[in-house]
Formats: structure tokens, sequence, C-alpha cells
């Protein structure tokens, strides 16, 4: 049986990525990103799940920029999660939206309903918290006319009623999570249907010059390899200093890759995969998505 560690804790949208993902291992939740992620580096667990990226709010800077600059962790499987974000109001709280008084949730999943809070819950403060399931576990305690925004099963297991419905201000709200991991003894997962195959690198560029982002991509353009994401994220070492991060759609192979390596490292790039690995559509138990075969 192996550990596999979550951003927690119970009633997350991580923790029912992780449920999706695996079964019969043991299951530890960390108050943070950071923690798991440490956790799966110093080997306390064998695998962490981290979210990576929504669909409205984008990427989950947090969780790249700690695989960049602290941890050595390649992304081993990819999943994406259908989300739907509810407002979950303690049992005792009368229905009437205007006497909402604080909104509590992650920063995502607040960012995911801005257009709800604004013309909804006008009143209201938002608070922010580690997570959605940290949330709900707040306003059961504190109770009052406060609110949580996060899903069903963390109502449930927090002792809070749905008081409305799929509060994002955009449908098809999806998160994608990374799983990753130390060591290379494959962890046993669900039978999922895999429905690509990515590769993950990021570049970093020698210095600000005309048309150097054009050859870098030129490099993957020329050799017919799809890219389904660009996005510069900064180096942390001084203004302007951005490093690039390239989702690649196809698996690393030992002809285009290395191709491309060579390539960007002649143009004085430095390149560093972060994983090569499957992607698996994930269904939460209110979706009628495909997941198993
Ligand atoms: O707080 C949670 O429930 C999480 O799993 C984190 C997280 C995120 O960081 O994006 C995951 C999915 C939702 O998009 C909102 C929050």
């Amino acid at each position: 049986m192996s550990k596999v560690g979550y951003l927690g804790p119970k009633g997350t949208f991580t923790h029912q990525a992780v449920h999706a993902l695996f079964d019969q291992h043991e299951f530890l939740s960390y108050r943070t990103i950071p923690e798991c992620l440490d956790a799966v580096e110093k080997g306390e667990i064998d695998v962490g799940v981290v979210p990576l990226e929504n669909t409205i709010e984008g990427t989950v800077h947090l969780t790249i920029d700690y695989l960049i600059h602290h941890v050595d962790l390649p992304i081993v499987a990819e999943a994406d999660l259908p989300i739907e974000q509810h407002l979950l109001v303690p049992h005792s709280f009368d229905g009437d939206l205007s006497k909402v008084e604080a909104i509590y949730s992650h920063s995502h999943a607040v960012a995911q309903c801005h257009q709800f809070i604004h013309h909804q819950c006008e009143r209201a403060e938002v608070e922010y918290s580690t997570s959605t399931g940290e949330a709900a576990r707040m306003v059961n305690e504190k109770g009052g006319n406060i609110a949580a925004i996060g899903n069903r099963q963390a109502a449930e297991e927090y002792g809070l009623k749905v008081l409305r419905e799929n509060i994002h201000d955009y449908p098809n709200n999806h998160t994608r999570f990374a799983v990753v991991q130390k060591g290379s003894e494959p962890i046993e997962m669900r039978e999922l249907r895999e429905v690509n195959r990515k590769t993950t690198i990021s570049v970093t560029l020698p210095s600000d010059y005309a048309g150097a982002l054009h050859q870098v991509l030129s490099a993957f353009s020329w050799r017919r390899m799809n890219l389904s994401k660009i996005e510069s994220r900064p180096m942390k070492t001084g203004l302007g200093n951005y490093f690039f991060i390239i989702d690649v759609d196809q698996p690393y192979d030992g002809v285009l890759f290395p191709g491309v390596q060579a390539e960007l490292q002649a143009l004085g790039c430095d390149l560093k995969v972060l994983g090569t690995y499957p992607c698996f559509h994930l269904a939460t138990a209110s979706s009628k998505e495909a997941t198993t075969d």
C-alpha cells in the first residue's frame, strides 16, 4: 500500500481527484500545497496530488512555482475534474443572501465566483483559506451568518447545507491536477481511460533579445509538435526575468525532443523536462462524464 498525499483537509476538490485516481492506498491530507510537495520530496509519502490549472482562473501559480524553484519532482500523471462550486452555510442560516457577512474559501474558488459574490452577497467580506475544505470546516466551527464556497462533500463532511448550487461564473468549470512522485516505482492507480499524453518543459531564455521566443517556438513548429499551453512566470531574480512553461501535446520520445533540446541549447536556453505523463478525465459524484472503462 502506497502513501498518497493531497491538498486537504477532507472535502477539497483535490480530495475528490485523489479518490477518483487512487483506490486501496493510505491517504494523507496536507494543509498547503508546499507542505504536500515537501512531503513527497522528503520521501514521507510516495505521491502527491496538487491543483495545477483551472478553466476560469488559470494556473495555480503556487504549484508551478514550487515545482520549479523548491522541489525536484516529475509530474507522472494529470487529471481534470469538473468543478461545481456551491455556497455552503450553517443549518441555522435563514437563507437570505443579503445577510451573508463573510464568505470563506480558497483564492481560486473565490475567483471562480466573483460575479456571484458581487451581485448576490454585496455585504460579504471575503476571507481566504488554504482550501475550500478548510473554509467549510471554519464556517462550521465559527457559525453565524457566514458561508463557504466549496463542494457537496465538504458540506456533508462539516455539517453545512448547500444554499446555492453551481455559483461559479462560467459553465464548463474544470481543474487540472498534477500527480507528482519522487521514486520511479509505479504506484497503482484506478483503471482509467487515458485521453492523451503530454510533456511539460520549462525553458529559460539566455537574455532578452528580438525574436528569442519566436526562435524557441519554431523549434517545435517545424517539427509539427503541438503546444497546448505556454505561459511565462517570473524567475524571481529581477524585474523582466521570466521563464516559460510549455505543455507539448505528445509523450517524450528519443528523436523529436532531443532535437528540440539540442536546438534550444545551441540558442543558449536552459531547458528542463518537468514530466511526460498520461492525462485522464475524472468525474465527480454528480457529473456523468466518462471515467473508468
Ligand atoms: O481548495 C480546494 O478544494 C482545492 O482542491 C484547491 C483548488 C485550487 O487550488 O484550484 C482546486 C480546485 C478548485 O479550482 C478550487 C480550489
